[in-house]
């Protein structure tokens, strides 16, 4: 269970984005995170990845503090995916950073044995964000912020960039916040969601 208590988190001498959200994310669940533009949902997100400290409150996972260092078991899956990778590497070091995915699960995402010699700007923003998805699957990880993660992408290439990411959620259990604006997609792909309004978390329909 990764468990987040309290967090309050402002940017510099500005308002409180976040405001003593609360959240609890269970192993195997499929959870919707929504908001208005701007609410804060990336924020939470990142805060839930250990990339931003709160300014209060804390996080557990399975009832311990979360590492400092090494893999982060709960990986944040940006919405941007030019953002995440070093531009000067290949795809074949890009995608093999963290650890080595299998060809049958380059397939199932979707990625061209071609695209592995050429630079990111040398992918479609659609197809980098799935090698940036593959990518952030290294074993360890038990939780995934997929933080619009499709909004870019077609709608064929949006369902099975799902469907790839549910069957490997499902063979590992893993917990998915699923950060998005398309009602219709979280109601589809999680069982609970959440909304993000004035700095706290509402539940949602
Ligand atoms: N690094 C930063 N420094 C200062 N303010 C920031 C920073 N990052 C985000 N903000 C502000 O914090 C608020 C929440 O931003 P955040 O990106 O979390 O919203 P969001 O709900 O994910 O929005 P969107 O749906 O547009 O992606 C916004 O007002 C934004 O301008």
């Amino acid at each position: 269970m990764l468990e987040a208590c309290d967090i309050t988190l402002g940017y510099r001498r500005g308002e409180s984005v976040l405001r003593g959200i609360s959240l609890q994310l269970a192993a195997g669940e499929w959870l919707g995170l929504s908001g208005a533009s701007g609410a804060g949902k990336s924020t939470l997100g990142q805060v839930l990845a250990g990339h931003l400290a709160p300014r209060r409150g804390s996080l557990r996972l399975d009832g311990a503090a979360l590492p400092r260092r090494g893999l982060h078991p709960v990986q944040w899956l940006p919405q941007v995916p030019e953002l995440a990778v070093n531009p000067r590497w290949r795809i074949d070091r890009v995608l093999n950073e963290a650890w080595s995915p299998s060809a049958a699960q380059r397939r199932r995402f979707g990625i061209g044995d071609a695209w592995l010699e050429r630079y990111p700007h040398e992918l479609s923003g659609g197809e980098l964000q799935r090698v940036v998805v593959l990518r952030g699957l290294a074993p360890g990880v038990r939780y995934l912020i997929a933080d619009e993660i499709s909004s870019m992408l077609d709608a064929i290439t949006q369902a099975a960039l799902w469907q790839a990411l549910r069957e490997e959620a499902e063979a590992r259990n893993l917990g998915v916040l699923v950060i998005g604006h398309d009602a219709a997609l979280l109601q589809r792909l999680c069982q609970r969601r959440v909304r993000l309004e004035r700095g706290q978390l509402l539940a949602s329909s």
